[in-house]
């Protein structure tokens, strides 16, 4: 089936000028995150200076080109964007080439003994151990209590707050700027989405996951349930090829958590034993294509990637990264339906998202003035969060 393109008659973001929360990602989170790696790993004098130079480079230069000699710096090499300031380009790509140049930075990809030392690592483990795990996962000993159906509202749900667990994030916002959640979601397809997974015979689920621990966990809960309920018969879990955006999953980081299931007690053992066994079965498979860390919205995934999602029942796309590639990072009226810029998808599509940047479609006439009226930040602040389906 031919599927149309993706609109483009609104322009993408761009970093663009001081105030715009883009550029505040730019001018404030990424010194800061520098910072926070340097602090966190006793870096030899030659990383040290490569980290110098790239906040001198993001503060102050043109975007500089990946070393010739760097691994993989082929695929970055015909990008436009090189020579021009940080804050002319389009806000997702710097934001991805930022994150490359910092693991080239940190000698993450080059022979040698840092090579394959995730610089974020010390951060998501200390998430991972952090009390807050112990306590979300001893209530699911609570969830045989509930209704079948309260049972999967309350796990879809678990599994979209838990977008707010988002390193990153927190480096500019910082925990009191985590407002507390509100929880009338500002789209709700929930009922939407189950339908997708009860029409039709059973087949395989794509989730494309957003951030590591906290996140990732909820994630997996779901993933789990899902295959308990018959309404998957294997999910596929898109994780990142290497560290994104701090706090993004990895292929280590899922084990970590499975790790951290299967040590736990009660039902969350449970669940982290079942995953395990699917692993080795094939019913939950971990993949980590390339183009899970490109510069790009997904209207421009390569074929085998479209064809992963075009033979999946269903996928469910994470986080708000993975919405802004979704919808194409443009300047959307917020109104625009967000199955018109998700037409292009090769399948049913989901997105469970907290908002944390200006990119928001398929709101109801009246939702923009009313939340603009009640929460002056509900964009950009984690508050707010929406499930949405285009099937
Ligand atoms: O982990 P998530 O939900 O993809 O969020 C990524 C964060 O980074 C941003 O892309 C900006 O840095 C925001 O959109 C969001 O705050």
């Amino acid at each position: 089936m031919t599927r149309p393109s993706q609109p483009t008659d609104r322009a993408p973001v761009v970093v663009g000028t001081p105030g715009s929360f883009a550029r505040s990602v730019l001018d404030e989170r990424h010194p800061a995150l520098i910072e926070r790696v340097r602090r966190a790993t006793p870096y030899p004098p030659d990383r040290q200076r490569a980290l110098d130079a790239l906040l001198d480079e993001i503060t102050g230069g043109p975007i500089g080109r990946l070393d010739d000699d760097e691994p993989g710096a082929g695929a970055w090499r015909d990008e436009p964007y090189y020579g021009q300031r940080w804050a002319d380009v389009p806000f997702l790509w710097a934001e991805s080439f930022f994150y490359r140049r910092l693991l080239a930075a940190v000698g993450y990809f080059a022979p040698g003994p840092w090579r394959g030392i995730d610089p974020f690592a010390p951060f998501k483990n200390a998430e991972l151990a952090g009390a807050g795990v112990d306590d979300e996962l001893s209530a699911l000993d609570r969830l045989a209590a509930l209704t079948p159906a309260e049972r999967d509202r309350t796990l879809l749900l678990s599994s979209l707050w838990g977008n707010r667990a988002d390193l990153g994030f927190r480096l500019s916002a910082g925990e009191a700027g985590l407002g507390d959640r509100v929880p009338g979601l500002v789209v709700d397809d929930s009922p939407a989405l189950w339908s997708v997974l009860a029409a039709g015979e059973p087949g395989t689920v794509c989730l494309v996951a957003d951030n590591a621990g906290p996140e990732l966990l909820p994630d997996l809960v779901l993933a789990d349930h899902l295959l308990a309920t018959g309404r998957a018969v294997r999910v596929v879990l898109h994780l990142k090829p290497y560290p994104y955006y701090v706090s993004d999953a990895t292929t280590a980081d899922a084990l970590a958590c499975l790790d951290r299931l299967t040590r736990a007690s009660g039902q969350a053992a449970e669940v982290g034993g079942r995953l395990r066994r699917a692993v080795t079965e094939d019913r939950l498979v971990l993949r980590a294509h390339p183009f899970s860390c490109a510069p790009h919205p997904y209207d421009r995934m390569p074929a085998d990637l479209r064809e992963d999602f075009a033979s999946a029942a269903l996928t469910v796309m994470k986080g708000d990264l993975n919405y802004r590639r979704l919808v194409g990072d443009r300047h959307w009226p917020a109104t625009t339906p967000f199955a018109e810029v998700t037409a292009y998808f090769p399948g049913p599509v989901a997105a469970l998202r907290t908002l944390k940047c200006d990119v928001v479609t398929g709101l109801a006439p009246g939702t923009t003035a009313e939340l603009d009226a009640t929460a002056r930040s509900w964009r950009t602040s984690g508050t707010h969060a929406l499930v949405q389906v285009s099937a």
